[in-house]
C-alpha cells in the first residue's frame, strides 16, 4: 500500500485534483495555508472493485494495476475487518442479532489516502489538527508514528506507536452517540517530525445519508439515560462543516441531550 500511495501522491497535482468527489474531502484537498503540509486522495465505495477499477483510470489512463490490485484487495480486508469489529461490539452488548444485520446495509465505505510532508528544516510540523472521526468506525495504518491521542484521564497527548501488521482502530462519532455514549471518542491528530514523508490510509465506515443514528433502547435505561437525541448523519455533517471547529465537541453540541 505505501508504495503504490507513494506512485499516487508523485503524480503531479493537476492529475490528482481530476478525483473530485461527491462530499467535501473525498475528492483530492491540496496543501492549504492552513494545513501546508496534507494532501489527500479518497475512493467512495471502494468495497466495489468498479470503484477502484474507476479510479485508477481516472488518474492513469493508461492503467496502472498494481496499484488497482493493492486497492482492491486491501479494501476489501479492511471492509471485512471493520465488520468483524462491528458484530463483536454489537455481540457485546448483546444486541447482535436485531441490529447487526441492518445497521451493515446502513453503512457506505470510503477510503482516503494521505500524505504528509516532512516538515522543513527539520523542526516539528502539524499534519492533521486535532479532531474526531465523523462516521461510525475508522481504520488506519500509517508508515511512520507521528499519530497522537488525547489521553481520557489526564489530558495529555499519547503518542500511537505503529507495530507491523496492526492497524489502529477509531470510535467515531456516530458510533459514540449508538452506544449511548459508552464508548470513548479519542481526539487525535498528528504531529510531523524528521525528515521523511508519512503516509496514511483509512477506511471510513460511515452510515448513509438518510440512516438514523439512534441508541437501540436496550442500551437505554435509569442508570443510562438516553445521551444523545436520534439524527442523520447527512444533518450532522452538515452542522459538522458550518458550526464547527475540530476542537470543539460537535457530536455533544449537535445531539447532546
Ligand atoms: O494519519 C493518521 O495517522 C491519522 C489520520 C486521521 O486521523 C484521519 O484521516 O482522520
Ligand atoms: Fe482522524
Amino acid at each position: 500500500m505505501f508504495m503504490v500511495l507513494k506512485d499516487l501522491f508523485d503524480l503531479p497535482v493537476e492529475t490528482k485534483k481530476k478525483n473530485v468527489g461527491s462530499r467535501p474531502f473525498s475528492g483530492y484537498v491540496g496543501r492549504s495555508q492552513q494545513s501546508p503540509l496534507y494532501e489527500s486522495l479518497g475512493i467512495e465505495e471502494p468495497d466495489l472493485p468498479s470503484q477502484v477499477q474507476a479510479f485508477t483510470d481516472l488518474i492513469w489512463p493508461n492503467g496502472n494495476p498494481r496499484f488497482c490490485r493493492t486497492v482492491k484487495s486491501m479494501s476489501k480486508m479492511m471492509v471485512e475487518l471493520e465488520q468483524i469489529i462491528r458484530k463483536m461490539i454489537f455481540e457485546s452488548f448483546g444486541v447482535e442479532k436485531k441490529y447487526y444485520e441492518s445497521s451493515v446495509n446502513d453503512t457506505e465505505y470510503g477510503i482516503h489516502f494521505v500524505k504528509y510532508d516532512a516538515p522543513p528544516n527539520n523542526e516539528t510540523g502539524v499534519g492533521a489538527r486535532p479532531h474526531t472521526d465523523g462516521g461510525f468506525i475508522s481504520i488506519l495504518n500509517y508508515s511512520l508514528p507521528g499519530l497522537e491521542v488525547l489521553s481520557k484521564e489526564n489530558d495529555q497527548w499519547l503518542l500511537v506507536e505503529p507495530r507491523q501488521g496492526t492497524f489502529t482502530v477509531f470510535v467515531a462519532d456516530a458510533l459514540k452517540a449508538w452506544s449511548n455514549g459508552r464508548f470513548h471518542l479519542a481526539t487525535h491528530k498528528v504531529t510531523m517530525r524528521g525528515k521523511k514523508n508519512r503516509y496514511t490510509y483509512v477506511m471510513f465506515a460511515i452510515p448513509k445519508d438518510e440512516a438514523v443514528i439512534e441508541a437501540p433502547k436496550e442500551l437505554v435505561d435509569k442508570d443510562h439515560p438516553l445521551a444523545f437525541r436520534p439524527f442523520k448523519q447527512m444533518d450532522f455533517f452538515r452542522f459538522y462543516l458550518t458550526n464547527s471547529s475540530p476542537q470543539d465537541n460537535a457530536l455533544q453540541s449537535f445531539a447532546g441531550i
